[in-house]
Formats: C-alpha cells, structure tokens, sequence
C-alpha cells in the first residue's frame, strides 16, 4: 500500500536539549486535526542551543517520525547561545557545540560524564569540575581538510557527509593552517585542478593535511591525491615555491598518491616535495617525532594536562612496573617510565609501536618495553615474558575496552588502575566489569581535550578494595 504522503509544515519549536551528537533536540506533538491527535515528530536541529526558538521547514510534517534539519530563522536566541558568532555560520561537522558559550559546553560535558556515570550505578559525588581551556580557540595542531567536487576546501557539514564547506578560517585552527588553506585553495583554483568525487572516483585532490608544533613552530603540509606530482611537476614546483616563500616554518611537505585504494596506509607512493617526512614536537618535556599518519594527541595545551593527571593519580616510584594498555605513541608511556622502574607498553598499530619505541630512545629512556598486539592477548602474553605490573594504566579508544578485556585487567589484580577515557559511555560500562572485581570508584576528573565538539575526555582512578571473583 503506498504510504500517504502529508504537506510540507513551517514550525516554530523551542529547542529542549543538545544530544550527545550536538544535535538540538526537541520533541514537536502535533495539534489534533486530521486523525494525527497526540502524534510526535522528533527534530533534530543544527547549530542551535538549548532555549533557542527556531523557525523550520519539516516537509512530510505528520508522516514522518523524526526529522534532522538546518532552521530557516532564529527567532529568540537561548540563554547559552554566544551572541559573537554569526548565526549565518555554516557550521562543519568538526564544531557542533561552536553556538553555545563556552561555560555551558563544560557544563553539558560535565552533567554527560555524570549522567552514563550514574545509570551504571556510581556515585556522581565523585566527579571533579571539568577542567577547561583558558583558550578554547585554535587548539589544533592538526587540521584535514577536504577537497569538495566543486572547488570547495574544507570541513564535511554536520549531518551530511557529501557537502563539503568551503573554509573560510576555523575555531580550532591556529592561523598559520587558516593561510595555508587559503595559499593551496588558490593554487588549486590557478591550475583548475578538480577534487575527487568520491562516487565516480574522478577528479584530483583529495585531502589538505596540515601538523604543526605548538613547540617547535615546525610546520608539515600534506596533499593527498589520486595521481602524484610527476604528472603535474610545473604545478608541484609552483606550489613549493609559493609555501616555502610564505611559510620559513614548513620542514616537510608532502605529496601523497593513491588511487585505487580508500586506505590512505597503502599509498601507492609519498613523494616529498621539500624538506623530510616528519616534524619535530614535545609533549610534556618529552620529544616525538611525527610523521603525516603517526597518532598524536591533537590538543597539546589539555594533552599535557591530561598526563599530569593520569601521573597524579597514577603516583608512581622508582620501585614500580607500570603497564600502558593501549599506549599508542607512548604519550603516557613516556612520562610514566621516566618515574618508574619499568614499563610495558601494549598497541595493536605496528606503526606506532615502532613510534613508541623510537620516542623512548629519543628521550633516553632505556626501561620501557613495546608489544604490538591486541589488548586482550596481549595481556596474556605480557604476564608470562614480562610478569605482573603493580600499575596500569589504559587509554582505549572511542568504543572503550569490552568486557573480555575489562575481565582480563580485573583478573590482573593491580591495587591501582588509571583510566584514561575519549567516551564517558563506554567508560561507564568498562568501569562496572572493575567494580565486578572489587574496585571502588575514587577520583574522576572530566577534561575538556576539544571544545566546540561532543568530545569529553576523563580521567579515573580505581583502586581494589576486595575480591569478589577470584
Ligand atoms: C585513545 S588512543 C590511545 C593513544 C595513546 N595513549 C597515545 O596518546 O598515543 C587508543 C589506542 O588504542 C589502540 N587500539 C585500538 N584497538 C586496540 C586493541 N584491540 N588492542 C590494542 N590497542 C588497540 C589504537 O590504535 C590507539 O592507539
């Protein structure tokens, strides 16, 4: 039976709440007339704050269950809306939060670490103020950007994933990366060269990539594109010639080729246009060397915070072994080492294992020991060739660790775990397989790592205070 389909309505609706996607939510009922008594329609809005009244165009007004949406018109701006941003904005999927001051974004990042905290039955009391930044502008120091199909060089908008919004500078990148944008969008334009169309697999640039160090000042520029520069070698020369005189802080720029392939990691060839293929950083007094697809913590100023707090809590001495589940680079790796005796470090990305152990010997550390494995084997493997550590600390990713490995770390033992956590949800669920272990919530500190998004990073800490599965 073909579904009926019902006219295109204009609302006018009070935004109730900010999801935890950043969309604005509110639930619209529908006046009782045409048999639709009592009928909702949940709206899901962009770029809005709680409170805002907001005019939209919902078409298939009664027979659709839920709708997401641009608003035509702000009416009235709610009381968290920041009156210094533009409301005509387009706003890129990266900054959904951007409209909402910033004292209001930590506190809904702070209520949504307490919120998944309390429905797994832990004691909210315990949750510290969210540690902001003095600063929560241009805090990157790694923007990417995409080339749109038609000659856009930016950021994809929120919700939508084919349009790609022309950058005309950003909230999260430092300036330096706003006039690289603008010298590449430019080149591009003179040498009419198309961006890639994901759908056909036509066209030429795909990505702008762009590193710098808030230490070093070094700067890397990155174009990936589906053919390489030998094609284009009066365009390639051009665009060295028109970074390396603007920029005297460029060490590396970068061609990177790849066709066929959507994984970047199999580039059919780098071709370094001029100076090497990494830039130098520090993080908390520890140097790294980071290459276009080495993970780097993407927030140095709130990075560096967020170590000192995992040090504090972890409260290591030159007597302990520490064990860094998922330890990437070795960001706190690094640090714990140097206050520890030992440390192992587990990672299933072979490339930053290698990273990791390259950043140790950089930095004079000869204690430390790198495993490239899955988190749950691994911890099986480290416990017969390295042996039992008397701290862990874990940093997983989005997803958190699971049950399996939650169980593996609970059956470890360890008086102390630190928990270093980018998703307060999957933190909420790992942390209640420890306290099935007989560990007791002490210290949960939320940092705001990227203001203007959803993102909320915690730190806790855990400590054994019975057994209750042996
Ligand atoms: C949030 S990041 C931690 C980064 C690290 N602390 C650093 O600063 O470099 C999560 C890490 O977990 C790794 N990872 C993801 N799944 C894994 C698994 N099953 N076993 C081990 N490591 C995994 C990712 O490659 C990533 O490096």
């Amino acid at each position: 039976m073909k579904k009926e389909i019902y006219p295109t309505e204009v609302l006018d609706v009070t935004i109730d709440r900010i999801d935890s996607r950043g969309y604005g939510y509110v639930r619209y009922i529908h006046p009782p007339e045409r048999g639709s008594n009592g009928k909702h329609l949940n709206l899901y809005i962009t770029n809005v704050v709680p409170g805002d009244v907001v005019r939209v165009t919902v078409e298939n007004a009664k027979g659709r269950g839920k709708a997401l949406l641009e608003y035509d018109e702000l009416l009235k701006a709610g009381p968290t809306r920041n009156l210094a941003v533009p409301t005509d904005e387009a706003v890129s999927g990266g900054t959904p939060l951007q409209y909402m001051n910033y004292d209001a974004q930590l506190a809904y990042k702070e209520d949504m670490v307490k919120g998944y905290l309390a429905e797994a039955g832990f004691d909210t009391e315990l949750v510290k103020p969210i540690i902001g930044m003095d600063k929560p502008e241009r805090y990157r120091n790694k923007m990417e950007l995409t080339f749109g199909a038609t000659g856009e060089l930016g950021m994809h908008q929120q919700g939508n994933f084919r349009r790609v919004i022309d950058l005309q500078d950003s909230i999260l990148a430092p300036e330096v990366m706003t006039e690289v944008k603008h010298v590449v969008g430019q080149w591009q334009k003179d040498y009419k060269f198309p961006g890639y169309h994901k759908d056909s697999q036509t066209g030429l640039l795909r990505n702008l990539m762009m590193r710098t160090s808030f230490v070093t000042g070094e700067l890397m520029v990155v174009l990936y594109a589906r053919k390489g520069p030998q094609e284009f070698p009066e365009a390639a020369a051009d665009l060295v010639e028109r970074l390396t005189k603007q920029f005297d802080q460029l060490v590396s720029l970068q061609w990177v080729e790849y066709a066929s392939s959507n994984e970047r990691i199999e580039a059919e060839a780098t071709h370094i246009l001029h100076g090497r293929d990494y830039i130098n950083d520090e993080l908390n007094g520890f140097k790294y060397r980071v290459w276009p697809e080495t993970f780097f913590q993407a927030n140095p100023v709130q990075a560096e915070k967020l170590v000192e707090l995992a040090l504090e809590m972890a409260d290591v001495n030159q007597e302990m072994r520490v064990l860094d589940l998922f330890c990437g680079v070795g960001t706190f790796s690094l640090p714990l080492a140097a206050n520890s005796k030992e440390l192992a470090g587990i990672e299933i990305v072979d490339m930053s294992i290698q990273s990791a152990i390259r950043n140790a010997k950089d930095n004079g550390l000869d204690n430390t020991y790198f495993m490239t494995s899955d988190a749950r084997k691994g911890l099986i493997e480290l416990k017969d060739t390295w042996g039992l550590p008397d701290l862990l600390l874990l940093d997983p990713p989005r997803s958190g660790a699971g049950g399996k490995v939650m169980r593996s770390i609970g059956r470890f033992g360890t008086d102390k775990i630190v928990y270093v956590s980018c998703a307060p949800k999957s933190l909420a669920d790992d942390l209640v397989w420890l306290r099935e272990f007989g560990y007791e919530l002490v210290t949960v500190q939320p940092v705001d790592q990227f203001p203007h998004t959803t993102h909320v990073e915690t730190v806790v800490l855990m400590e054994k205070v019975q057994t209750r599965i042996a």
